[in-house]
C-alpha cells in the first residue's frame, strides 16, 4: 500500500514541475510500481540509440552490461548501436525480450560532425524502422555507463535533461548560442534551462520531429559558414525552447562525477565514463579542437 496525500511523493528542495506543467523527474517524486503496471499493461517497447563510431567502440561493453542492470529492467529493449565498425562489435546475447541491434553507419572525420550527424540518422531510422518496432527511444552519449535504476518514469511524449553543469545557474550563464547568424541563436532574455545534448527522447514520431528541426537547422547553419557552439546540444536547446518538453530529467539521469554532489541529488544514475579527449577523438592524438574542453566543463 502507498499513500497518497498531499504531503507524500514531493519534494521541497527542488523545482517538481516547469511553468508549463511538466514534471521534472527526481527521486521520491514518483512510485515506481504503479508505473510499471501502466506500461506493462501497454506493453512498452523501449528503443535506446547509441552512437560507437570509430573510437568510441570502446565504451560500448560497459554501457550495455551497466544498462542490463538498471535500465528498464523487465520491459522490452532495443539496443540501437550506430557504427561504422560493425565487426568489432562481438555477438552480444540478452535475454528474452531484450536484444542489440547493429545499424551500420558512415563516420565523419571531424567529432563535432560525428556527434551532429547523429540527428540525422536517428531522423531517418525512426521513419524507416523504429516506428516499426517500438513505442518510444530514448538517445544518449555511448561514453556513459549506468549506476542505478532508469526505468519507465522518464517516459513520456518528448523530454530533455537537465545538463549537470547548469541546473543551478542562472539563464545568461547557459552557453546557448549567442550568435544572430546561426539559427541555434537563443536571445539573452529567453530560454528556460539548459539542456544536455547527450540524453533526449520520446515517442518515435516526437523524436523524428526534434531530430529532424536539429538536423535542417543544422544543415542551414553549414550552408552559411556557420556552427553552432556547442554543435547538437545548441540545435536541442533551441528546439526546446519552442516546443517544450513534456517531462524533464533531473541530472540525476545525466551525472559527471567531476561535480561535486549536491545534496538534493539522491542517486546518480547514468554517469559519464572519464576519457581523454584527444586520444579518444582523434587519429593521432595530436591536437583537438582549440575549444576543447574537459568533460562537460565549460
Ligand atoms: C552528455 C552530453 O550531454 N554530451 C554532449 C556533449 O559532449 P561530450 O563531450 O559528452 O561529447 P562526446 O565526445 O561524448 O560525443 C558525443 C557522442 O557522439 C558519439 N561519438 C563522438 C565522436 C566519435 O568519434 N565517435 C562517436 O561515436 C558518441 O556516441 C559520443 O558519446 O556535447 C556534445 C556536442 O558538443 C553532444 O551534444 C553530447 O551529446
Ligand atoms: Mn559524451
Amino acid at each position: 500500500m502507498y499513500s497518497s496525500t498531499i504531503l507524500s511523493y514531493r519534494r521541497t528542495d527542488v523545482l517538481m514541475v516547469t511553468p508549463w506543467f511538466a514534471p521534472i523527474v527526481w527521486d521520491g517524486t514518483y512510485n515506481i510500481d504503479i508505473l510499471n503496471a501502466q506500461f506493462h499493461q501497454r506493453n512498452v517497447r523501449v528503443g535506446l540509440t547509441v552512437f560507437a563510431i570509430k573510437k568510441y567502440t570502446v565504451f560500448l561493453q560497459r554501457f550495455i552490461e551497466t544498462a542490463e542492470k538498471f535500465f528498464m529492467v523487465g520491459h522490452k529493449v532495443n539496443y540501437y548501436v550506430f557504427t561504422d565498425r560493425p565487426n568489432d562489435i562481438g555477438n552480444i546475447s540478452l535475454p528474452e525480450g531484450r536484444k542489440v541491434v547493429i545499424l551500420e553507419v558512415p563516420s565523419y572525420k571531424r567529432w563535432q560532425e560525428v556527434s551532429m550527424r547523429r540527428m540525422e540518422m536517428i531522423r531517418d531510422y525512426s521513419q524507416q524502422r523504429f516506428i516499426h518496432e517500438v513505442d518510444f527511444l530514448v538517445c544518449v552519449d555511448v561514453d556513459m555507463r549506468f549506476s542505478d535504476e532508469v526505468g519507465v518514469e522518464i517516459l513520456g511524449d518528448v523530454f530533455g535533461t537537465l545538463h549537470p553543469g547548469f541546473y543551478a545557474a542562472s539563464r545568461d550563464r547557459f552557453t546557448y548560442e549567442r550568435r544572430k547568424q546561426s539559427t541555434a541563436y537563443i536571445p539573452p532574455d529567453e530560454g528556460d534551462f539548459y539542456y544536455a545534448g547527450g540524453y533526449f527522447g520520446g515517442t518515435v514520431p516526437e523524436v523524428y520531429k526534434l531530430t529532424n528541426y536539429c538536423h535542417n537547422e543544422m544543415l542551414t547553419d553549414k550552408r552559411n559558414g556557420i556552427e553552432a557552439i556547442w554543435h547538437d546540444e545548441s540545435y536541442l536547446n533551441k528546439y526546446f525552447l519552442y516546443h517544450k518538453p513534456t517531462k524533464i530529467l533531473s541530472p540525476e539521469y545525466l551525472w559527471d562525477n567531476g561535480y561535486a554532489v549536491p545534496q538534493f541529488l539522491k542517486r546518480r544514475r547514468f554517469v559519464a565514463v572519464p576519457k581523454n579527449h584527444n586520444e579518444i577523438r582523434n587519429k593521432r592524438a595530436l591536437n583537438d579542437s582549440p575549444k576543447s574542453r574537459g568533460k562537460f566543463h565549460r
